[in-house]
């Protein structure tokens, strides 16, 4: 019997540091919003994944006014997101009735995720229950304290990405937890019950719009994409 697989988009922030008046999930590129780019790659994945989108309520009119502008009506469920990404989190989950299945929680502004990440995420979750893409350092890495600083070896260390697949009932226990500020990924909150947590090979396009400049690498990868499909 096969898995239900379900997606949940977090695309309940703010966009502080994006600094622009229009929330960075809305922002333009390539022509479609980043919100739309991110889930028509779930759906490129595969057509019968239960889709849950999360927006700041108060940006939920918005939302459907610029899909309407588009003529743009996936299939997908909207939850209203709360304070922090946590709750943001809780809020997807909770529409999600059944205990059994996979979902990968994944962040609206990764818009370039590929459909063969969300795979390789589905089928190892399948197995370990856990999946959450990363990917190497490129760079040196330094320890800082107020005075000093040491040199660490980079090998050990990963940058953590979206998305971060798991069975439903264990990433829903663990978000009843109580929130702290140190669980700032899926994964953190599924280590904090005790989960062991498998990692898996992402990829250095699926970056996260975070600033200005970004939206600038991730236009310049979309043209890419482009001319290889050509
Ligand atoms: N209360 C929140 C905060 C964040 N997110 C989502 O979590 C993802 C990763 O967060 P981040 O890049 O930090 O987004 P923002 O919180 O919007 O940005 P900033 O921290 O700059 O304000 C984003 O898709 C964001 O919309 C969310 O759903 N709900
Ligand atoms: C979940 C995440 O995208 C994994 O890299 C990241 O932890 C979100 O962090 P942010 O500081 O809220 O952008």
């Amino acid at each position: 019997m096969s898995r239900r697989e379900y997606a949940i988009i977090v695309a309940g922030g703010r966009g502080t540091r994006m600094q622009s008046e229009t929330p960075k999930q809305f922002m333009m590129l390539n022509g479609m919003p980043v919100l739309a780019h991110t889930i028509n790659a779930f759906l490129e994945y595969s057509s019968n994944i239960e889709i849950i989108v999360v927006l700041p309520e108060s940006e939920i009119n918005t939302w459907n006014k610029i899909c309407d502008q588009l003529d743009y009506h996936p299939p997908m469920t909207l939850a209203s997101g709360g304070e922090t990404r946590f709750q943001s989190v809780q809020n997807g989950l909770a529409c999600i009735q059944e205990t059994h299945g996979l979902v990968a929680i994944h962040d609206g502004v990764r818009p370039l995720v590929a459909t063969d990440i969300i795979g390789a995420s589905f089928r190892l979750a399948a197995v370990h229950k856990s999946a959450v893409a990363a990917v190497r350092l490129k760079e040196s890495i330094r320890i800082t304290d107020q005075d000093t600083t040491k040199a660490v070896d980079r090998s050990k260390y990963r940058l953590i990405q979206t998305p971060q697949t798991f069975d439903v009932s264990l990433i829903k226990d663990a978000y009843r937890q109580k929130e702290d500020p140190s669980l700032t990924d899926d994964a953190s909150v599924a280590e904090k019950l005790g989960h062991k947590i498998s990692l898996f090979e992402g990829s250095y396009e699926n970056i996260k719009i975070t600033t200005p400049e970004d939206l600038v690498v991730a236009e310049a990868l979309l043209a890419e994409r482009k001319k290889a499909d050509q």
